[in-house]
């Protein structure tokens, strides 16, 4: 049975229609991620499923509940991460982590817990003495004190550094490995492409496509980029799929027959004794996938 299954989710806020018939679902243990652009209807679907907005019409089933009425049994089996929680500024990190598990039949231990976010040496300071990036840990801390089942992440590394925004990966790769099911939102692409075994781009509160990132990949039809320094005297270049780049003493080729050209470009470079360094083969990015998709649906406008 899927954890979360929405069947032709609609809502309007006067003439906007924000979600306008979106329909997917999120299997148990997978981390699923929606993009799209601002507007596109992210937040307005997140808010559906954790019952905090109504819908107009479609189904809604997550957990084996239906959000809108599933009170507070449901909601003791969801996580909720926030982009930017209000806190009590004169608590401690300790304080407002058992605050919150105390709220829950099911918990994680808090002092565990504040380690597991990395804050363990900030334990006893008081939120108004946290950084940004220190807050948004706390957040996800708040947001697992109930050992959820399905935890919803809005946008959980907006403004960590690179460090911290790494072991924010690892720390949500593990709670998958604990079997919690996320459902993420994201504008880096690397984020999604990096945590989510499938992702989905609306747009105007329409899905325009769903899958895993290598299926996105695979059916955006996007060229590679093959390059790599060549020396700036060179014997004829093989055959390629297409005319390759020459510049500062780089070759750079955009193709759509990577294995071939590869094969020609080093078969050609060893018949010379000539040495292709810093030789690269850099297939389409989810990112490249996502913005191909959505600039092609503002060309439809
Ligand atoms: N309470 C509201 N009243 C009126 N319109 C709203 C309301 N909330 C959202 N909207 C509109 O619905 C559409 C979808 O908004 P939503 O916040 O769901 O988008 P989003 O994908 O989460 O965007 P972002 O990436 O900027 O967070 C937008 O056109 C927005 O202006």
């Amino acid at each position: 049975m899927a954890t979360i299954a929405v069947h032709d989710l609609v809502r309007a806020y006067g003439s906007v229609r924000a979600v306008d018939g979106i329909t997917f679902t999120v299997d148990e243990g997978e981390i699923f991620a929606l993009l799209g652009p601002n507007g596109a209807g992210k937040t307005t679907t997140v808010e559906i499923l954790e019952g905090y907005r109504t819908r107009d019409s479609g189904t809604v089933e997550v957990l084996g509940y239906d959000p809108a009425t599933g009170g507070a049994a449901y909601r003791a089996r969801i996580g909720v991460v926030l982009q930017s929680a209000g806190f009590e500024e004169e608590f401690t990190v300790r304080e407002l982590v058992r605050l919150q598990a105390a709220l829950y039949p099911r918990r994680h231990e808090p002092d565990e817990l504040i380690d597991v976010v990395g804050l363990g040496e900030k334990r006893t300071t008081r939120v108004k003495g946290l950084s940004g990036g220190q807050r948004r840990r706390l957040d996800l801390a708040l947001g697992l004190a109930g050992a959820p089942d399905l935890l919803f992440l809005d946008e959980p590394t907006t403004g960590f550094d690179p460090a911290a925004r790494h072991h924010a990966w690892d720390l949500i790769a593990d709670l998958r490995e604990l079997g919690t099911t996320i459902l993420l939102t994201t504008h880096y692409l690397e984020e999604a492409q990096r945590l989510a075994d499938r992702v989905a781009v609306l747009r105007g509160g329409r899905l325009l496509t769903e899958g895993t990132p290598q299926e996105l990949r695979d059916a955006s039809d996007l060229p590679t980029v093959i390059s790599c320094r060549i020396p700036a005297v060179i014997a004829d270049l093989p055959e390629l799929s297409a005319r390759p780049r020459l510049r500062d003493g780089r070759l750079r080729l955009v193709t759509r027959a990577p294995v071939p050209d590869t094969s020609r470009l080093t078969g050609w470079a060893t018949a010379h004794g000539i040495v292709l360094s810093d030789f690269a083969v850099t297939p389409p990015a989810l990112e490249d996938v996502y913005l191909a998709l959505t600039e092609e649906h503002d060309d439809d406008r």
